[in-house]
């Protein structure tokens, strides 16, 4: 196994409560999660200054997204600054659901990532093919091409703060998770294209991680491949046993 050190993010999305948060990240806290893995948890801007005073100790918190702006006429949308003010520090850009629902090209995400890079933010930058994409034999290619727009805005040493989400978009939410060997061979091969792109240093160090239906049952396999240097977990994020999946590599 490598010295990178095991990441696991929660991507809440839009859901949670001051209540329900308050009562899951209580839950969490008293199940003693991983003290190995490093545990981020991603949350809607309103409830991250909750969140940054009441995670379990030594954990994370994100932001589901940023503009590329610090402030300004810019109605509804949040900067990394404003992030980092209410205690987040980290940010997940490129979802699959910010690309399809809300218009995001590769650009544009890069753009963000560098933005939140430079405002001090860690960044979780996700990428991932469709189900047509994965058929018509597209897998590489199209990711390849989301994380070249990343390659092109960031500087060598800005992938010390990246964690690269790879999330098959046919995966997500769906139960369909990839098989342990469908994540290692997209892995292997953004680790490949790290080397081949910016530098075999960053190809060693830089995370990737996994997302789509990672849950306790399925985390220990994946999280048991070379490449897979942990999850970003949607639904299961909401769940208590998600200290579970903080474990997996245990
Ligand atoms: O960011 C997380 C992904 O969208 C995965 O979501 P999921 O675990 O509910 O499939």
């Amino acid at each position: 196994m490598s010295s990178r050190r095991f990441w696991v993010g929660g991507n809440w999305k839009m859901n949670g409560s001051l209540a329900s948060n308050k009562e899951l990240l209580e839950h969490f806290a008293a199940a003693t999660p991983s003290g190995s893995a490093e545990v981020v948890i991603g949350a809607p801007a309103v409830y991250l200054n909750q969140l940054a005073q009441i995670v379990p100790h030594g954990w994370g918190v994100a932001g589901e997204n940023c503009y590329t702006q610090s402030s300004g006429a810019f109605t509804g949308e949040v900067s990394p600054e404003m992030l980092k003010d209410v205690g987040a520090n980290w940010v997940i850009l490129g979802h699959s659901e910010r690309r399809a629902i809300f218009k995001e090209s590769d650009e544009f995400v890069a753009e963000k990532t560098a933005r939140a890079l430079k405002a001090g933010l860690k960044v979780s930058v996700c990428c991932g093919e469709l189900l047509e994409e994965r058929e018509a034999g597209e897998t590489q290619k199209v990711v390849d091409r989301q994380l070249l727009a990343v390659v092109k805005a960031l500087s060598e040493e800005d992938w010390e703060n990246v964690v690269i989400a790879y999330e098959p978009v046919w995966a997500i939410g769906t139960g369909k998770v990839a098989t342990p060997e469908q994540a290692q061979e997209v892995h292997q091969a953004i680790r490949q294209f790290l080397a081949k792109n910016v530098s075999q240093a960053v190809a060693d160090n830089t995370r990737i991680v996994y997302g789509g239906s990672v849950n306790p049952k399925n985390c220990v396999e994946l999280g048991q491949k070379p490449d897979v240097d942990g999850f970003l977990v949607g639904g299961a994020s909401l769940k208590p046993d998600f200290v579970d999946i903080t474990k997996a590599r245990d």
